[in-house]
């Protein structure tokens, strides 16, 4: 069966299933993507709801970090190894998983072990068709051909010292690091990298969030406007996804203020 939907101004067929409104969500190490996209799924009432009857989902680019070599591991073992560098992802796979996932395929994908440098092959997420697709990391903007994939992109941009010192005790508590790997691995590769390939494509962005998660407004904004493309699709009921967001009217007038807009329309349409 055929299912066509109208994604902006682009008809997209999906022979297999939906067709998902794809977003990028990139930003530098500890900005606060996963948190954003925490955010925006409860808003759109999607956090406590079975994985397989979802129609929103997040995927993080750490689960397309490629193999590494032997002498890459360890490499990785004395903090040599740079994670934050594009040649550390397989371009390919992620380019043919979110290809696959816009043809309403059902697609599995790993989940990322940091204490390991390795990706669990083992524990394989499986992500059945959904209306939004969120697709959260650092270089999600830098491949060209993963960047035209996106239908609405997206930029959290947070200061580097809070950053730092975000990503501090989240390394240490849940990564396995000391804080002597974590501050070596942020001056040798994290910072250089974020500065040489991340932060450039916060210029490809429709909507850059200053200070992430904290911006209720920009989140509101977001996720009003993916309640909107997705009541226009008809194949969708209202009251099955979008229950209404409150947007915070006294900050509406100074919306300019808040989030910093790379273009001429707060979103743009896929281009
Ligand atoms: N607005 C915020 N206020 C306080 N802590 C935050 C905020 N956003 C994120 N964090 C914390 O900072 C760390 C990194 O956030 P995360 O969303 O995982 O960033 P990223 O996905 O960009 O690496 C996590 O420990 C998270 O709980
Ligand atoms: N084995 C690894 C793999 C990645 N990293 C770091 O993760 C960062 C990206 O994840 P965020 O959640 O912070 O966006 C990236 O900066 C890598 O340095 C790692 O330390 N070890």
């Amino acid at each position: 069966m055929s299912d066509t939907r109208l994604n902006g101004n682009r008809k997209m067929s999906a022979p297999e299933g939906k067709s998902p409104f794809l977003i990028g969500v990139a930003g530098g190490t500890a900005s606060g993507k996963s948190t954003v996209c925490k955010r925006i799924m409860e808003k759109l009432g999607q956090a406590e709801i079975d994985n397989k009857q979802r129609q929103v989902v997040c995927i993080a680019q750490d689960s397309f970090y490629r193999d590494l070599t032997p002498s890459e591991i360890a490499k990785a073992a004395k903090g040599q190894f740079n994670f934050d560098h594009p040649d550390a992802f397989d371009e390919t796979l992620m380019k043919t998983t979110l290809n696959d996932i816009l043809a309403g395929k059902i697609v599995t994908i790993p989940t990322y072990d940091y204490k390991n440098h390795a990706l669990k092959k083992n524990e394989l997420l499986t992500i059945y068709p959904a209306d939004v697709v969120l697709f959260e990391g650092i270089l999600v903007f830098y491949f060209p051909e993963v960047r035209k994939l996106f239908h609405m992109k997206l930029f959290v941009d947070t200061d580097s010292d809070t950053r730092l010192a975000r990503r501090v005790p989240r390394d240490i508590n849940e990564r396995g690091r000391s804080l002597d790997q974590v501050l070596n691995q942020y001056m040798n590769f994290v910072k250089p990298a974020f500065e040489e390939f991340c932060s450039p494509t916060k210029k490809f962005a429709d909507v850059i969030i200053p200070r992430g998660a904290d911006n209720h407004v920009a989140i509101d904004l977001i996720v009003q406007h993916i309640r909107e493309i997705l009541s226009n699709n008809p194949r969708i009921s209202e009251e099955r996804i979008l229950p209404n967001t409150q947007l915070h009217s006294p900050a509406n007038h100074s919306l300019s203020n808040k989030i910093a807009l790379n273009g001429e329309a707060v979103f743009k349409r896929p281009h």
